[in-house]
């Protein structure tokens, strides 16, 4: 019994390389950059609810020439007449840097190339980028036209080109796509686009471009890489012919489509930025491209600011990058949950221990940095999963407090039930909150406003302590082997209680480029350890006040 009534409509819809050779198989890593394509002006914006203005196209140009690309395809000129005049706008006013070519799209359709040539009058050097439907589905139902007919249709649409690049002055460059290529038959694939390059005749000086695209993801990721090995292996030319990868993402393979695709013989990747494109998106040339960034291969894109290119995307294209997008997302390197914080704070400080040559911090793939995020806004977040690990490398790395391994805990689940209570994540600015109203300088149910000591021998100091406790303030003395121990003594004495004095710390703190003392206290009694933290100019009275703040946490919770 099916739970989804249809699932007998489906049937694969790809057609596999028979025997294939699967050189691509032996091999484990994308070892240079590919040759990359921004498709972002063109797939990218024909498939936006409100496709970009001219100015929006403009901005989106000029930052995807800051990050890098060399090829971008800016748009289908006899599409629109916001296009046509983006086309010209950036040839006329010389926007084109000399090292970026640009790429333009058209059908195999005269009157669509005549103005396509007309829409790069005075270009320096284009790529004019030719497609036609070669699937079954699409041969079958929208051209109604046998193989034949289709090849003639390519065919036409490449001596169409031919003459027109010759009839205009500049530098063009081919590129032929078999479009839903990923439904075609391998063998008729190949000979559409041989067909193609026996018209344009690829040599070293004017190489062709063929573009294999998953116009629509049908399969797994390897039977397209098998696919792209097969026309690797058999086109015309093949040495002066650049195989390119145009993934979409419908199965959610675009990623792992590029990649092996590159593997098989792929020279060139078509995708956008985050993914963005018909239906589910082209491939995120980001996520491809920091694949390889994080595996040590230079990708020859700059994605060291993402914030910022985040910003620039959301704006012009009124998309949202999801939280989770790899390396781009707001959550991607965020760590909510105790133990991968534990791990990352303790990955952290082995790095700053020891030599490490290679990235390789738990739970984070690369550097959250290199791509221009903060630790302490970006990767250690606090909520109810949290655990002390986290907290305190917050504290640590934030506000510069070094809060001892025995006091972590309690810190921890103080943190956590606040959180747990509110049913939200605290800021790092809450958390500090917690942690300076709960043990820092806490002089209620008792203070000591007044505090001197003299020295009674070589281990032995006596002091003279003002006690303020339920409405009362009284001089009170102790002795003991040191100024704390001195004050514990004297407290004990006039509180008439016991308890033991189990951990002191203490250490530099800076605020505001002020240097400050903290000290950590904790007492114990029944077994139950409470803690102070003092805060002060001079040590002596941190230290006092570490420990009346425990002793205070330790009446409050006597008292309940
Ligand atoms: C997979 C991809 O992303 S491919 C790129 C798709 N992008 C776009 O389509 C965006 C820009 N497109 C447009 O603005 C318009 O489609 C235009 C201006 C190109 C053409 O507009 P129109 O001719 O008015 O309409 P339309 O696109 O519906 O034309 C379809 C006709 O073109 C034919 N056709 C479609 N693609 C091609 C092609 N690559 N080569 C030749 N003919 C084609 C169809 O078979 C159909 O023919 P018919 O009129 O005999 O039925
Ligand atoms: C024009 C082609 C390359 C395309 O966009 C696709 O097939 O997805």
């Amino acid at each position: 019994m099916y739970l989804m009534k249809n699932v007998e409509q489906y049937a694969p819809q790809f057609f596999p390389v028979k025997n294939p050779p699967m050189r691509w198989a032996q091999k484990t890593m994308i070892e240079k950059a590919p040759i990359w394509c921004s498709v972002d002006l063109r797939d990218g914006n024909q498939a936006l609810i409100t496709p970009m203005s001219l100015d929006e196209k403009l901005e989106f140009f000029r930052y995807l020439v800051k990050i890098g690309f060399k090829e971008i395809e800016i748009g289908f000129p006899a599409a629109s007449e916001t296009e046509y005049e983006f086309c010209r706008t950036l040839i006329e006013n010389n926007m084109i840097p000399d090292d970026v070519t640009i790429q333009v799209l058209t059908q195999a359709r005269e009157h669509i190339i005549a103005k396509t040539f007309e829409a790069l009058k005075g270009a320096k050097h284009a790529i004019v980028h030719l497609y036609n439907s070669t699937s079954v589905a699409q041969r079958e139902q929208v051209f109604k036209k046998s193989k034949e007919d289709i090849i003639k249709l390519a065919e036409l649409g490449a001596n169409l080109c031919k003459e027109y690049r010759a009839k205009t002055e500049g530098h063009f460059r081919f590129e032929y796509s078999p479009e839903s290529f990923t439904g075609t038959e391998p063998e008729f694939a190949l000979e559409i686009c041989n067909a193609v390059l026996k018209i344009w005749e690829p040599t070293p000086e004017d190489p062709v471009i063929i573009n294999l695209p998953v116009t629509v993801s049908h399969s797994m990721p390897h039977v397209y890489a098998n696919q792209v090995e097969y026309m690797s292996d058999n086109l015309y030319r093949r040495e002066n012919v650049i195989i390119s990868l145009h993934p979409h993402n419908d199965r959610g393979c675009a990623v792992a489509d590029s990649e092996l695709g590159l593997l098989a013989g792929g020279d060139r990747i078509e995708g956008t930025l985050f993914g963005n494109g018909e239906r589910t998106g082209n491939v995120d040339i980001v996520t491809l491209a920091l694949n390889m960034y994080s595996q040590g291969v230079d990708p020859e894109l700059d994605f060291s600011n993402m914030p910022e290119i985040v910003e620039v995307y959301e704006r012009v294209t009124r998309m949202h990058v999801y939280e989770r997008s790899p390396y781009s997302g707001q959550l991607v390197f965020a760590a909510f949950s105790g133990s991968h914080q534990d791990a990352i704070a303790k990955g952290m400080h082995w790095r700053e221990e020891h030599d490490c040559k290679h990235w390789n911090v738990p739970y984070l793939p690369i550097n959250p940095e290199d791509v221009g995020r903060v630790y302490e806004a970006d990767v250690i977040r606090i909520n109810s999963q949290s655990g002390k690990g986290g907290v305190s490398y917050l504290m640590e790395t934030k506000y510069g407090y070094h809060i001892p391994q025995k006091m972590r805990e309690s810190f921890g689940y103080l943190v956590k039930g606040v959180s747990d209570h509110a049913h939200k994540e605290l800021l790092p600015e809450e958390v500090l909150d917690i942690f300076t109203k709960h043990y820092v300088n806490v002089e209620t149910p008792v203070s000591i406003p007044e505090v001197h000591f003299v020295q009674k021998g070589e281990n032995a100091i006596g002091t003279e302590a003002t006690i303020s406790y339920k409405g009362s303030t009284e001089t009170v003395h102790g002795d003991g082997n040191g100024r704390l121990d001195a004050v514990s003594n004297a407290v004990k004495a006039h509180l008439n209680m016991d308890f033991s004095l189990t951990t002191y710390t203490e250490h530099a703190l800076e605020v505001c480029s002020n240097s400050k003392a903290v000290a950590y206290v904790g007492l114990e009694k029944n077994g139950k350890t409470y803690w102070g933290v003092g805060v002060h100019s001079d040590i002596i009275n941190s230290s006092i006040s570490a420990f009346l703040s425990a002793l205070n946490a330790m009446l409050m919770d006597l008292k309940k």
